[in-house]
């Protein structure tokens, strides 16, 4: 039985990225996923909107769906304040395991905390578990067609105040049609579009960025 494409990519960042270093992880898992084989990472044009989005929100408490090997949580993670809080929920036991020693060849393990389970298990669970009373930002870039029934339990569960800001990937490609028309539609959201290609390809997608207004 082989490795998992996980575990290759991790491989190679523990081979060729310096510990310690997350710009140098992140760099190292474009280059495995842009040269060797592909996989579902946000990728350095679209994560360059996360960053930009992370930077402009200053969030306090963060929420990610979808660890997957931690690409986009060490994107996240280089750019908040200290004291600021990372969450990400990941429903796949080896690829939260991959994402951990991803975390600590980075040096950034104590800045993230990732539970295991499926968010609609765990969203519930997160201000009583975590003490978390609202997420400022949540990057949503888990299945797509959990995109909308876990927007709504975000809002049902009281965790969005007015200004948290939602950045969901892929709502072009492989898309996410009905949160996309949710968003886009509802009073309660202020939603922006940002074009972008899919993650080491020439396809096209892009990043939603939808504002709750309370
Ligand atoms: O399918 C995609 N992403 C699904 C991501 C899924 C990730 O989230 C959990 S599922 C979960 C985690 C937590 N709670 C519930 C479920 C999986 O274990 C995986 O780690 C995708 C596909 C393409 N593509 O081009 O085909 C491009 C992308 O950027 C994508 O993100
Ligand atoms: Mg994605």
């Amino acid at each position: 039985s082989g490795t998992t494409r996980p575990v290759r990519i991790l491989k190679y960042v523990q081979r060729c990225a310096n510990s310690g270093d997350v710009l140098s992880v992140i760099s190292a898992i474009d280059a495995y996923c842009s040269k060797v084989e592909w996989a579902m990472n946000v990728g350095d044009e679209k994560g360059a909107i996360l960053d930009a989005v992370v930077l402009e929100t200053r969030p306090r408490y963060v929420l990610e769906l979808g660890t997957y090997c931690g690409y986009s949580t060490l994107r996240i993670a280089h750019l908040l304040a200290p004291g600021a809080r990372l969450i990400t929920l990941e429903m796949n036991p080896h690829y939260a395991q991959v994402a951990i020693e991803m975390f600590r060849h980075a040096g950034l393990d104590a800045q993230v905390e990732l539970l295991v389970g499926s968010s609609s298990a765990l969203i519930p669970q997160l201000r009583k578990k975590l003490d978390i009373e609202k997420f400022d930002l949540v990057f949503i870039d888990h299945w797509k067609v959990s995109y909308l029934p876990d927007t709504k339990l975000l809002e049902e569960c009281g965790l969005l105040k007015a200004g948290s800001v939602l950045l969901a990937d892929n709502v072009t490609c492989p898309g996410a049609p009905d949160y996309l028309q949710y968003v886009r539609n509802s009073p309660r959201y202020q939603s922006q579009y940002f074009p972008a290609r899919l993650e080491y390809l020439q396809v096209e997608d892009g990043v939603e960025k939808s504002v709750f207004l309370g």
